[in-house]
């Protein structure tokens, strides 16, 4: 259930029933938040889904809360669970290997599995640098030039990647803002040389305010996308749905002339303001480094970084 305009909004999917009856779709990170979201809305579709990522109680209990949610619309869920962590190839070459064998197909990917942390760049050690690129970057690839080579590229299908609002560069997440750039522009790359094969590939850009408890555990505040509200022209967050809505757009037919592209999904915030952050009242030019955050709590906990 979501919010519009103050009032409860029941959507299980604005997409007529049925649209992905025997389609196939990875969605990495799918058993959490926007993921989550997502593996929900095509199931509830009719697709087969398989979710994978790093952790197996994760996947397990996003797996069982996913079933009964689909149980209580009163469709078959086709769920399906394999661990993987994105950054390791043998791992990503597996998922999708075995997700052909067991399916003989696949349709659909959908890259959302990432994340980083905050750090002024200035502090970030090489280990975390890498482990932010390789994840959201690297894995990206990996997972595109699998499914291209070992099924996409002699029947065509649908690739969905994640970027982020870093248009404007990302203060205090520098690795993440640098590797969702990288994103993009992959994505208009693979947009041109897999047309050949009839393979579609874009992205969607959420802003930084799609709360879920997952996402806000990883900056140790479960108030922190709340903040970046008054900073949205739409004047609120976003939901895990608007985000999920947009990926089933793009995986459908109604998409079939679009690829390259990102879309936003931002409340109009990256034609408005860098995410989260702006000078300080009393910042002079001599001090521009200084950043402050508009958000009155102290920085998170949980970070092992100094803001
Ligand atoms: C001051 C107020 C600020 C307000 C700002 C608001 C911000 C809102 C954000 C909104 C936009 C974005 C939203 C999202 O993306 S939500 C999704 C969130 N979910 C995740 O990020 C989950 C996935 N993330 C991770 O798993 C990790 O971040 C990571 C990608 C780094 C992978 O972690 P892993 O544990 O697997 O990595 P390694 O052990 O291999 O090594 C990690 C090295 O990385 C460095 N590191 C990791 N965490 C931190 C930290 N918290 N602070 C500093 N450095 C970190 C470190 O070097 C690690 O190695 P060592 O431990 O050996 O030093
Ligand atoms: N929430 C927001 O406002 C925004 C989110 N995003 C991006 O959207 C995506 C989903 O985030 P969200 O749902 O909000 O947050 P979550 O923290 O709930 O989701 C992150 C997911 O990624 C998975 N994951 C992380 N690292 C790996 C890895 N190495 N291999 C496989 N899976 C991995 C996690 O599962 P596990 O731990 O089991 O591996 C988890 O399911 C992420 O890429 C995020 O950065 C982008 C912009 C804004």
């Amino acid at each position: 259930m979501s919010l519009h305009h103050g009032k409860p909004l029941c959507v299980s999917s604005i997409f007529r029933p049925g649209l992905y009856d025997g389609q196939v779709a990875i969605v990495t990170g799918g058993a959490t938040g926007i993921g989550k979201g997502i593996t929900k809305e095509l199931l509830f579709l009719g697709c087969t889904v398989v979710i994978a990522s790093r952790k197996a109680d994760r996947l397990a209990d996003g797996a069982e809360e996913i079933r009964n949610w689909l149980q209580n619309t009163g469709r078959q869920a086709s769920l399906h669970v394999l661990q993987c962590n994105v950054r390791k190839e043998d791992e990503v070459k597996n998922l999708i290997s075995t997700t052909v064998r067991m399916f003989g197909k696949l349709d659909f990917l959908v890259n959302n599995g990432g994340g980083q942390f905050l750090s002024s760049t200035a502090d970030i050690r090489l280990k975390g640098w890498n482990a932010v690129v390789e994840t959201n970057l690297t894995g990206t690839f990996l997972l595109c030039r699998e499914a291209y080579n070992q099924w996409m590229k002699d029947h065509g299908g649908v690739i969905v990647n994640m970027a982020m609002d870093m248009w404007k560069g990302y203060p205090f997440m520098g690795h993440s803002g640098a590797a969702r750039a990288g994103v993009v522009n992959l994505t208009k790359t693979l947009g041109v040389e897999w047309a050949q094969s009839n393979v579609r590939v874009n992205a969607v850009a959420p802003g930084s305010s799609i709360a879920s408890p997952t996402a806000a555990a990883n900056y140790g505040n479960a108030n922190i996308f709340d903040a970046a509200a008054v900073n949205i022209p739409l004047k609120r967050t976003g939901t895990v749905e608007e985000v999920s809505s947009a990926v089933c757009f793009l995986l459908s037919p109604g998409a079939a002339f679009i690829t390259g592209e990102t879309i936003r999904i931002d409340g109009g915030q990256s034609f408005y303001i860098t995410p989260n952050f702006r000078l300080s009242e009393d910042s002079k030019p001599s001090d521009v480094y200084r950043w402050q955050s508009q958000f009155d709590s102290d920085h998170p906990t949980g970070t092992k970084s100094k803001l």
